[in-house]
């Protein structure tokens, strides 16, 4: 049986990545959805090795010093990074693993683990995904402009990718990224 691809999910702030993974999560617990460690706040309802593990600027240094992260960015104010450990046991151990990060993680990545399957995730228009950030109401106004900011720059950088998937239909985004990890849809 082949090895399986590392797959990586980026893209813009508010496009959908977190609903897709969500949706994973719950439809293809096959696949194995690493999880962040971030030196953001957490958002009402995230739980703690769950959406992310939640750590202090003083953890987070002694992550990237000692080297357990496999990526790591400053994005829109915080930090994340990638757990490295983890990662290298599951797909060892032939499990599909999907990473959701940012456009200076997925380029780390690129460089590090050049076999990885690059995929971005685009929204359907510039106003979707205005209308999707603010309508989910995690961020104060400032925050918001920052981060689409950030998402102009994250759509100019598309073409870096292997492969571009149009967040329409969260179902249908979770089907062709199954395909493509080489799973069965459902
Ligand atoms: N296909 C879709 N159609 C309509 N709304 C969607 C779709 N996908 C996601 N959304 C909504 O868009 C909002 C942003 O989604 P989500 O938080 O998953 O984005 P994200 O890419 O993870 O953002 P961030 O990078 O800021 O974490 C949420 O309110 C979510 O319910
Ligand atoms: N480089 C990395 N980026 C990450 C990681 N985990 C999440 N992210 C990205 O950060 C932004 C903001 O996330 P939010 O949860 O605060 O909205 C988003 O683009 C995520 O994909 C990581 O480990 N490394």
């Amino acid at each position: 049986m082949p090895r399986p691809r590392l797959t990586v999910l980026s893209g813009p702030s508010g496009v959908g990545k977190s609903t897709v993974v969500a949706e994973l999560r719950r439809s293809h617990p096959e696949v194995w959805l690493s999880v962040s460690v971030t030196t953001r706040k957490p958002r009402p309802g995230e739980q703690h090795g769950v959406e992310y593990f939640f750590a202090g600027n003083d953890e987070f240094d002694g992550l990237v010093a000692s080297g357990e992260l496999l990526e790591w960015a400053e994005f829109a104010g915080n930090r994340y990074g990638t757990p490295r450990g983890p990662v290298l046991e599951k797909l060892a151990a032939g499990v599909p693993t999907l990473l959701e990060i940012d456009l200076q993680g997925a380029r780390q990545v690129r460089t590090t683990m050049p076999d990885a399957l690059l995929v971005f995730l685009a929204p359907p228009s510039w106003e979707e995904l205005e209308r999707r950030l603010r309508g989910r109401g995690t961020e104060p106004p400032d925050v918001i402009a920052r981060r689409l900011e950030m998402g102009r720059v994250e759509l100019a950088a598309e073409k870096e990718f292997d492969l571009t998937i149009v967040n329409t239909s969260v179902k249908d985004v979770c089907h062709r990224l199954i395909t493509l990890m080489g799973n069965s849809p459902s």
